[in-house]
């Protein structure tokens, strides 16, 4: 659906992407990650058709960006960074004067635009001044105007930020519905997001993609070891001492605990050497209380830093 093929793109001198190809399939959601400037505006932008790229080339839902850009336009669905909103409109009319804008067929509009403003939840501030609404209200009316030409390519910048927790949620929810109708590609800062909402996450940093996979396998790919963190009631030091000596065990970290007579563990081994079954057991065999035991991967953070700082090392060195 998408193919982004070598776009590259200088303002001026400065490069602020370079070489960046990735493919999106029909009906995936993919993430765009990445430190503030590493590129995902630029690149979504020019994907809709809104901006040239220096070099390279994307096809989107089988059209040339650059010879294609009107066909490409009808396709897509864009909800920019700062939603360009007209303050002094009331949300209806705003919904109309795009779906003219757009093109809708006469005929159909108000059908559509009542459609959409349902899906969206804004059909209950249809009369409402969009200077008048809350932010999270702004951004659905946003997502509406995206959503009004039924685009097969939905590309949505930011499109949680600045929303308070509720609203968070609430928007999450409407992409989440949005998922299986149209391939989305949704740019983020919130790497819990990525893994709530995308099949795969494309990474960006300085302008060049340093990882494309589902948020699964970057997690467990990169790890070196398996970790369990558990928490047990205690002599601190003979579980330590025991939980080392167990067969596959490479190291055992203690973490410090409140409780007195609770303790927390780190138990590393071997990369998908699973312990669970042995580490329970050792514990109960000697009369000690288990109250935790659960795997504790690399979060999607730690993936994150160690893959923005390795290719900013490697850019320097
Ligand atoms: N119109 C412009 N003129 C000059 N430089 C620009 C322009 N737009 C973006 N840049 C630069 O290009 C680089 C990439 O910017 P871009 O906005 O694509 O990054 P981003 O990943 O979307 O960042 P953020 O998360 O902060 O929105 C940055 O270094 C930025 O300063």
């Amino acid at each position: 659906m998408i193919e982004a093929d070598r776009l590259t793109k200088y303002y001026d001198k400065h490069t602020a992407i370079r070489d960046v190809s990735f493919t999106v399939e029909k009906g995936e959601v993919v993430g765009f990650l990445g430190p503030n400037g590493a590129g995902k505006t630029t690149t979504m932008r020019i994907l809709t058709g809104c901006l040239p790229p220096s070099g390279g080339t994307a096809r989107v839902a089988g059209y040339d960006i650059l010879t294609e850009s009107l066909q490409v336009r009808r396709r897509i669905g864009y909800l920019p960074e700062n939603i360009p909103l007209y303050t002094d409109m009331k949300v209806v009319d705003y919904l109309t004067f795009v779906a003219e804008v757009k093109g809708l067929e006469r005929g159909t509009r108000r059908q559509r635009i009542g459609e959409i403003m349902e899906k969206c939840g804004v059909a209950k501030v249809r009369r409402t001044l969009i200077g008048a609404l809350s932010r999270g209200y702004r951004q659905r009316v946003g997502i509406a105007q995206a959503l009004l030409n039924a685009p097969e390519v939905l590309i949505l910048d930011e499109p949680t930020i600045g929303l308070d927790p509720r609203q968070i949620i609430e928007i999450r929810q409407l992409i989440k519905e949005l998922a299986g109708q149209s391939t989305v590609i949704l740019s983020t800062h919130i790497l819990p997001e990525v893994s709530m909402l995308c099949h795969r996450v494309i990474i960006i940093n300085n302008g060049q993609i340093v990882a494309v996979d589902t948020p699964e396998n970057l997690t467990t790919g990169l790890q070196s070891s398996t970790k369990l963190r558990i928490r047990v009631e205690g002599p601190v030091d003979q579980i330590g001492m025991a939980l080392t000596q167990l067969p596959g065990v490479l190291r055992v970290v203690a973490e410090d605990e409140v409780h007195e007579t609770a303790h927390s563990f780190v138990v590393e081994s071997e990369r998908n050497c699973d312990l669970r079954r042995e580490v329970s057991r050792l514990i109960i065999e000697r009369g000690w209380g288990l109250l935790e035991l659960r795997p504790a991967d690399m979060s999607l953070e730690e993936i994150f830093v160690r893959l923005v700082t390795k290719e900013t090392q490697e850019v320097r060195a």
